[in-house]
């Protein structure tokens, strides 16, 4: 070690539910963390969008609303990036990287479509970008993928990585509570953001999925070539339907190689809400934890579970990366690169084999199962379970299928809207973590 006694400067952007908690570390660890950064970390400032009313919990010498100066001044090694959103978060790392500046961030929205400009401006100017918490939270997940499991090949990487949705489908499924209670709750609790549409649209869960299925295949993923539904349309019947098959509703995001009738492999990256059997590892996730598995061919299944949001667990993450690059400067290390060599191209979601649930409402006469069940054999996909609720004149029918291609289920789909004895298609989920 060099410089062991020079101070590494550090600058925080953005102090909101993250932020806030990275700050306290910060000042409340200072010798801890100099024992294991090997020099001092000394926070150089603080950018707030408004100085007036900002916490008052740092000394006002350090607050500015100026994040641009922040990150330019000299004395600043390193950039923790936790305002949120792509401009300005985008200009102010890129700039920072520029400058010979490591950033943390975690900030999935910008690098589910940014980290390759992002990551290139790192490896020109030989700095760290690291962003262990922009995926579920306090988990460590980016390491052990990009790091523990780079000698080995990463076949699949699926499960819950949303703390707000799992905490609404939890409460739902448990106490049967509010959906909008529930959301405005895990916006109080500090775990939506900023715009929970990103959250229960199922966005947040798809930048995440971008940003493990770029690392787990080594490949460019960005948010769009992630198919994705949200939970917004998730209703109490579903949860109560779920629980009769034995089987709860999660968010799931996959992320896995698909090998084509050619051969060739690709990527299937999705997100939806799906029913998974109560027996299943990630069913009893609950709450605002997350889950990810993670399946490579020569270690296997391992499953990392943890807090996956709030200020003070996320904080945890962005305290790792800020120690790992503050060393990295000590030691003039570097954090492994962006790794894009593999470029598997993305498989359509029509083409992913996937089972489903489908529950409509239909008139209770004679001859209408045989209908309904028709066109799914028309296009050759098994029924395993059909339920029929209530009588009367209309009945509430729920087909769960075996597995078939995803385009073929969703034509089954559209073909039983139009069909006149179906009045109406209640909910079209898939379903998840079975063998069949
Ligand atoms: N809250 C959580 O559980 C987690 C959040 N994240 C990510 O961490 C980042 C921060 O999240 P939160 O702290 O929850 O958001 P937040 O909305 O609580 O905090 C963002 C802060 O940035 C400030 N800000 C906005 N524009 C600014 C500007 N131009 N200059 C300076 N400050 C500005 C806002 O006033 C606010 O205080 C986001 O990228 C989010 O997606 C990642 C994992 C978990
Ligand atoms: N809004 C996000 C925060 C963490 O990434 C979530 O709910 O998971
Ligand atoms: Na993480």
């Amino acid at each position: 070690m060099s410089s062991a006694s020079k101070p590494i400067g550090v600058a925080v952007l953005g102090m909101g539910n993250v932020g806030t908690e990275v700050v306290r570390i910060l000042t409340e660890s200072t010798g801890d963390l100099q024992a294991r950064v090997g020099a001092p970390l000394e926070l150089r400032g603080v950018a707030v969008r408004d100085i007036n009313t900002a916490r008052p919990s740092i000394p006002a010498e350090l607050l500015t609303d100026d994040p641009a100066a922040l990150v330019a001044r000299d004395d600043v090694d390193i950039v923790i990036e936790l305002i949120g959103g792509i401009e300005p978060p985008r200009t102010h790392i890129r700039t920072a990287l520029q400058s010979g500046k490591s950033v943390v961030t975690a900030n999935k929205a910008l690098l589910a479509d940014y980290t390759g400009e992002l990551a290139a401006a790192a490896a020109e100017a030989r700095v760290d970008l690291y962003f262990e918490a922009a995926v579920a939270g306090a988990i460590p997940v980016i390491r052990p993928l990009m790091q523990s499991l780079a000698g080995d090949t990463v076949q699949r990487v699926a499960g819950i990585v949303n703390g707000t949705t799992n905490f609404i489908l939890s409460a739902m499924a448990e106490t049967g509570a509010d959906y909008a209670e529930t959301l405005a709750e895990a916006g109080r609790l500090g775990y939506a953001e900023a715009d929970p549409t990103a959250d229960v649209e199922g966005y947040d869960a798809a930048a995440k999925a971008a940003i493990l299925a770029s690392i787990a295949f080594h490949s460019r993923v960005t948010a769009a070539d992630v198919y994705r539904e949200g939970i917004s349309s998730i209703t109490p019947a579903d949860l109560a339907s779920a629980a009769q098959l034995d089987c709860t509703i999660k968010l799931l995001s996959i992320c896995e190689r698909v090998v084509d009738a050619d051969g060739a492999q690709r990527i299937s990256a999705r997100v939806y809400p799906a029913l998974i059997p109560l027996s299943h590892p990630l069913a009893t996730v609950n709450g605002v934890f997350n889950a990810v598995v993670v399946e490579a061919e020569n270690a296997g299944r391992l499953m990392f579970y943890g807090q996956g949001a709030g200020g003070v667990p996320t904080a945890s993450a962005v305290m790792g990366d800020v120690v790992m690059a503050a060393r990295n400067r000590v030691y003039s290390g570097r954090g492994p690169l962006e790794s894009t060599y593999a470029s598997l191209p993305i498989a359509p979601i029509g083409s992913v084999p996937t089972r489903y649930y489908v529950a409509m409402e239909v008139a209770d006469r004679p001859g209408v199962l045989a209908q309904v069940a028709g066109e799914f054999a028309s296009r050759d996909i098994g029924i395993a379970v059909v339920r029929q609720e209530g009588a009367q004149d209309r009945a509430r029918l729920v087909v769960v299928t075996h597995r078939a291609p995803d385009g073929a289920l969703s034509e089954t789909v559209a073909a039983l809207e139009k069909m006149d004895a179906v009045t109406k298609i209640s909910s079209v989920l898939r379903l998840e973590g079975t063998d069949d």
